[in-house]
């Protein structure tokens, strides 16, 4: 009898495979991101945020230090790595032998890295803007559980933002000269939660994900104050639509920001239930003790 695995794994390909697959053949961001002379995008998400920026001006020239959790394979961190200049507009940042230039990069960078409490910083990535043509400002912090290739003014960490080391980990490489504090003016979550099919318990995992995200912005956000800029100190975070949406962003967002806006950028896809709030003007976690609790209605 014959054997050939290709023939099994097609076989066993289930419906709902085949109509990913229809809907990526006719997806024009698909498309877009894969053709080169476009821009060399390695996930069709990145015109989500495109879109996102467009409308809101995320990435100011004050805009130094960013994060992005949750960034594998990497298509938000180019759009960050391009608005502050690491990355001209339509180059292609992936290198023909990516795994080569790795192992390369990794022993390029700058030693070992420790956080306050003296803990070792899992290495880094960022590739060498000199072999671009512009030097950008400013710092990346790219973090996901998922390894990431290196890309121009970007640092890769790979790590659950859960954990307990994350919290250092992203202080120590925002903090420097220019940034004493070391805070984030933008971060930036693309993060979802596994999907299980239980509906319940994938809202609520959802939330979960949407409410740490919260909190470690609230830790390592710039406050406008601080930026001296009424819209700076900026979270882009997505989430799923469900009945308790609009009180979540109520309770959990405005009493932190001075705008919170709702967006479903062209780009994500029509039948997926995910949304992105871009939350501007960080007020600093003193701001809910002060609420007066009038419902504030910006939106
Ligand atoms: C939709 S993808 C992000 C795509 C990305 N914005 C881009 O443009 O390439 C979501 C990512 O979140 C990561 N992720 C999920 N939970 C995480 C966690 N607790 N810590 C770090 N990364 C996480 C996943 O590994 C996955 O790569």
């Amino acid at each position: 009898m014959s054997f050939s695995a290709t023939r099994i794994l097609l076989s066993a390909k289930s419906t709902s495979s085949k109509s990913w697959l229809a809907r990526q053949s006719h997806d024009p961001y698909v498309k877009k991101r894969s053709t080169n002379t476009l821009v060399g995008f390695r996930a069709r998400s990145a015109f989500k945020l495109l879109e996102l920026d467009e409308q809101w001006q995320l990435f100011k020239p004050d805009v130094n230090s960013v994060v992005d959790l949750g960034a594998a394979p990497g298509g938000w961190s180019q759009v960050a790595a391009m608005k502050l200049g690491w990355m001209d507009e339509g180059s292609n940042d992936v290198p023909e032998d990516p795994y080569a230039d790795l192992g390369l990069l990794n022993g390029r960078s700058s030693g070992v890295r420790r956080d306050t409490s003296g803990q070792e910083i899992p290495p880094t990535t960022r590739a060498d803007a000199q072999t671009q043509s512009q030097t950008g400002r400013g710092t990346i912090v790219a973090m996901d559980l998922l390894d990431m290739l290196p890309m121009p003014g970007v640092q890769t960490l790979k790590m659950d933002f859960l954990s307990p080391q994350a919290d250092a980990a992203i202080h120590a490489l925002l903090q420097d000269d220019q940034n004493p504090e070391g805070k984030a003016d933008v971060i930036l979550s693309d993060m979802a939660a596994n999907m299980t099919g239980n509906k319940t318990a994938d809202i609520e995992s959802g939330l979960d994900i949407v409410n740490a995200v919260i909190a470690f912005a609230r830790k390592h956000l710039r406050t406008a104050e601080s930026a001296g800029r009424r819209k700076a100190g900026v979270l882009v975070i997505k989430y799923f639509q469900h009945p308790l949406t609009n009180r979540f962003r109520q309770e959990q967002l405005k009493p932190y920001f001075a705008d919170v806006y709702n967006s479903k950028p062209k780009a994500s896809r029509g039948d997926s239930s995910e949304g992105y709030w871009v939350c501007m003007g960080f007020k600093g976690n003193d701001s809910a003790r002060q609420r007066d609790g009038t419902p504030d209605e910006t939106i």
